[in-house]
């Protein structure tokens, strides 16, 4: 017997914002066909802070420049031995010191380990309080290997594989990512709450 369900009804499909092509092709990859979506390029402002923080007012921004409701996330980078550093910064640490600088970080200290951790938040519109999603991979810093198409996966070796994230298949990644993980729960979510698009009835006449 169906249990019943909540039904959220949507003024819009949910736009999935982010300002990086490859964060995109994941989202598309791993949530197929389960969770409608559109997307848009936009680089948002980030506040400094904790991860959820800066990922929920990401968010907030979002759905103020949609007017509708916005799926965002963010992604950070944690060194254990660096009490989760960069965490949130890794773009501009990535962007400045490169793969080699991530290394170096860490040459200091004998544990390499790190986690990677994506935040995703799901605002209903400009009004309503982000909810929250998190995902997180256990791994260790390496000297880079692999294609460097994104970001610093040539230098993250997910536990209990001989590979970094750049030398996996797209699918061997996306079956245990920090971003997998986390959209398994928005999924969950969205099944719980059932969400629906509003059906918008197409004015007398038109066709
Ligand atoms: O799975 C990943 N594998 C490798 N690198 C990754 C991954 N996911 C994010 N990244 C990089 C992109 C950026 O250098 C930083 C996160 O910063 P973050 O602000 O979340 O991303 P972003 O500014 O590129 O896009 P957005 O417009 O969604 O904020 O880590
Ligand atoms: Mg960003």
């Amino acid at each position: 017997m169906a249990a019943t369900k909540v039904q959220m009804t949507l003024t819009k499909p949910v736009t999935f914002v982010t300002g990086n092509a490859k964060k995109l092709e994941e989202v598309k990859m791993i949530l197929g066909q389960s969770i409608p979506f559109q997307s848009l390029k936009l680089d948002l402002p980030e506040l400094q802070g904790e991860p959820e923080d800066i990922s929920r007012e990401k968010a907030r921004l979002a759905a103020r420049e949609i007017g509708g409701p916005v799926l965002v996330e963010d992604t950070c980078l944690c060194f254990n031995a660096l009490k989760g550093l960069p965490g949130p910064y890794i773009k501009w640490f990535l962007l400045k010191t490169g793969h080699e600088g991530l290394n170096n970080l860490l040459a200091a200290y004998e544990d390499k380990s790190a986690y990677a951790l994506c935040v995703f938040s799901l605002a209903l519109g400009p009004d309503s309080e982000p909810i929250t999603f998190s995902g997180r991979t256990e791994g260790k810093i390496v000297p880079a290997r692999g294609p460097n198409n994104f970001g610093w996966d040539p230098v993250f070796q997910p536990d209990g594989y001989d590979l970094t994230f750049a030398e996996m298949q797209k699918e061997e990644k996306n079956e245990i990512s920090h971003r997998r993980r986390a959209l398994d729960k928005v999924k969950a979510h969205f099944y719980e709450y059932n969400y629906v698009p509003k059906v918008v009835d197409s004015p007398s006449g038109s066709t």
